[in-house]
């Protein structure tokens, strides 16, 4: 019987892949997001099994967004399993509607932020798995997303400058959570809205995937999951670059100034990237395609050459070898 002998191949590749990326170093206090679904009770039965080998202090902390019927049913299930596996459990419960999926997640983060620090968790850890990485891609790609946007799901994110936010599981695919759960014959809590046809992403899981997998490739999913991680390592590289080369084109690290000399002599591919950053703090949000392009545009134009207004008011123009942001 498996569950007298919890050691699977799915602990070994877990075990191996936190070895590998240091994910999670021994000895810290690690909180576990715990929705109930077949990924987030995956990991938290993995990372209980490998606890004493890296000495963590684990806890389960379950989020009530307040959105079905059954929320709070769910939250005393997650609560009991946590009882049952002797972990600390934490439950935040929303007190504001949230309105859409982006709402919720925005919330849910900021909750799980909240008891970290409250409590001193340095890790937070998610069950988001390599469909969910597969999923993020495809979606992304349908928006018109670069590199950036592909790789979006990665193993690793500086939630605060004291917490992180780790994804272990982003190699494993949800099939493979289904079988573990089933092997250990833990409780999933379902939730019917991961059915619900009116959502792109469920599409995309219930309809697009199985056909991709059906007509193109059955293993798509760690196919589509290898090409965010290779997109991944790109995008920091790219990033990084672009970020000293900003650094080298800014006035005295002025952020409404950069000289276009200086990046006229690199690919596009950084100016796009530079533009971006120089954009963003300017206007406070991610611009969109069309204004990166529109800003790009002057790094070649001539002098005095000045783009249409963008949101709030502000234009950039050139002067010369700079290209300045004129607030209206
Ligand atoms: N209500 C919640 N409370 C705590 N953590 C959550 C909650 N919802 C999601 N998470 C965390 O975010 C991860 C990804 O969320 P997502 O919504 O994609 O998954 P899910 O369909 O809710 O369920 P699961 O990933 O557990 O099967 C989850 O694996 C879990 O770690």
């Amino acid at each position: 019987m498996l569950s007298s002998q919890p050691w699977t191949p799915l602990h070994a590749q877990i075990h191996r892949t936190l070895r590998k990326r240091q994910l999670l170093p021994k000895n810290q206090n690690i909180l576990i997001a715990v929705s109930g679904g077949q990924d987030s009770l995956s990991l938290a039965k993995l990372l209980l099994d490998l606890q004493s080998k890296w000495r963590w202090k684990l806890a389960i902390c379950h989020c009530n967004h307040r959105w079905r019927s059954d929320s709070e049913a769910n939250a005393n299930h997650v609560e009991k399993l946590a009882q049952k596996w002797q972990l600390p459990f934490y439950l935040s419960v929303t007190n504001q509607e949230l309105k859409s999926e982006a709402a919720a997640r925005e919330w849910r983060y900021q909750a799980l932020i909240e008891v970290a620090q409250t409590d001193n968790y340095g890790y937070i850890v998610t069950g988001h798995t390599a469909s969910d990485r597969a999923e993020t891609l495809l979606y992304n790609l349908t928006r018109g997303s670069g590199a950036d946007g592909l790789q979006s799901l990665t193993w690793r994110r500086n939630l605060t400058e004291k917490i992180q936010l780790i994804r272990p599981l982003l190699e494993i695919t949800r099939l493979e959570t289904a079988q573990f759960c089933s092997d250990f014959q833990l409780p999933i809590w379902t939730d019917s809205t991961n059915e619900e046809l009116k959502y792109k992403r469920n599409r995309i899981r219930l309809e697009l995937i199985p056909y991709l997998k059906q007509n193109f490739n059955p293993q798509v999913e760690k196919a589509l999951a290898q090409t965010a991680e290779l997109l991944q390592a790109e995008v920091e590289f790219l990033e990084n670059t672009a970020q000293e080369i900003k650094q080298k084109a800014s006035l005295n690290a002025s952020i409404t100034q950069i000289n276009r000399l200086i990046l006229r002599s690199t690919p596009l591919a950084i100016q796009r990237r530079v533009m971006r950053q120089f954009l963003q703090e300017n206007l406070g949000f991610a611009p969109s395609f069309e204004q990166i392009e529109k800003i790009t545009a002057l790094i070649t134009a001539p002098n005095r050459s000045c783009t249409d207004p963008f949101p709030g008011g502000a234009i950039a123009q050139v002067e010369n070898d700079w290209i300045c942001w004129k607030k209206s």
